[in-house]
């Protein structure tokens, strides 16, 4: 029985919800990330679904990214299994076979980016508040080759460059603009947007644009899969470095005198 993930038959055949819930800012814990596993394991084994619509079960936060409670404080044991889990998650996602559609509905920074980047397309709701990218440098951290990888095959070299040096984290008109999302909608028509994407792509037959998918995919899957042992080292490595702890305490420092 999963708490942090919610799984439901979605209102069209074929198509399932992927729901997160783990309040308070969905943040992937090694118990989220190894829900979601388990989930998308599941269902990649249906036969009865086709396409994945992922997105949070409430409003205002997709993803707060990676728990950086997971990655501050801990021993070198728990790093690397925390590391392993998050590389699991993305090879989940990325080489899933079915069409998975992502409907932006919150702030969606670093970690929860990459996941929506693993999607086939993204639709984010024209909110604001709302930010999606890849903003590890502004913490400090390096964002690993194939969080780099994801976002070059998704809005090119140049692009991922400046967003990543910079850690932009993009309100919908701009991540529309530099083409992390491909569409941005009316906060209310998100889930029918997005299902209507999915209609779109569904009427392709699996076969062929699983293919497709897994050509285009595979190079960049091949990249991690060949290194990930050496993948886990560098970031134990990395994250047990003083002066990244440190960063990563004042961060955190930061987010919880936000309210005070
Ligand atoms: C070598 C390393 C490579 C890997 C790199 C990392 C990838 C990552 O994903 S790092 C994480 C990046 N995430 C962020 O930068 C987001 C940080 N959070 C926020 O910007 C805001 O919290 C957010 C916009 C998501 C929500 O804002 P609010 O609704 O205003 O909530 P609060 O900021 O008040 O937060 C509530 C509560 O949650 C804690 N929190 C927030 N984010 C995280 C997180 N990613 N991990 C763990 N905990 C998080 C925050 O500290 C508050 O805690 P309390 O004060 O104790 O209630």
């Amino acid at each position: 029985m999963s708490h942090r993930v919610l799984v439901e038959a979605g209102p069209a055949a074929g198509v399932a919800v992927l729901k997160f819930r783990n309040p308070p800012v969905n943040a992937l814990s090694l118990e989220m990330l190894m829900e979601l596993v388990i989930s998308l394991e599941k269902l990649e084994n249906d036969k009865a679904v086709r396409g994945i619509v992922i997105t949070a079960e409430n409003p205002g936060i997709f993803l707060a990214g990676l728990d950086l409670t997971e990655m501050c404080g801990r021993n070198p044991a728990h790093y690397a299994k925390y590391w392993e889990a998050v590389q699991e998650l993305w090879l989940r996602l990325y080489q899933s076979s079915k069409v998975l559609v992502a409907a932006i509905n919150g702030a969606c920074p670093a970690g929860g980016c990459l996941a929506s980047l693993t999607c086939d397309y993204r639709v984010m709701a024209d909110n604001p508040k709302y930010t999606i990218g890849l903003n590890e440098t502004q913490l400090g951290i390096i964002a690993p080759f194939w969080f780099k990888d994801t976002l070059v095959n998704t809005v090119g070299h140049r692009a991922a460059e400046q967003a990543l040096q910079l850690g932009t984290l993009f309100p919908p008109a701009k991540a529309l603009q530099v083409g992390i999302v491909d569409q941005v909608v009316p906060e209310e028509q998100l889930q029918s947007a997005a299902l209507s994407v999915m209609a779109q792509w569904l009427a392709i037959p699996d076969h062929a644009r699983q293919l497709t998918k897994t050509m285009m995919r595979k190079p960049t899957v091949d990249q991690l899969v060949k290194q990930r042992e050496a993948d886990i080292q560098s970031f134990v490595g990395l994250i047990s470095q003083d002066s990244i702890q440190r960063a990563l305490q004042t961060y955190l420092q930061k987010l919880r005198q936000k309210k005070g």
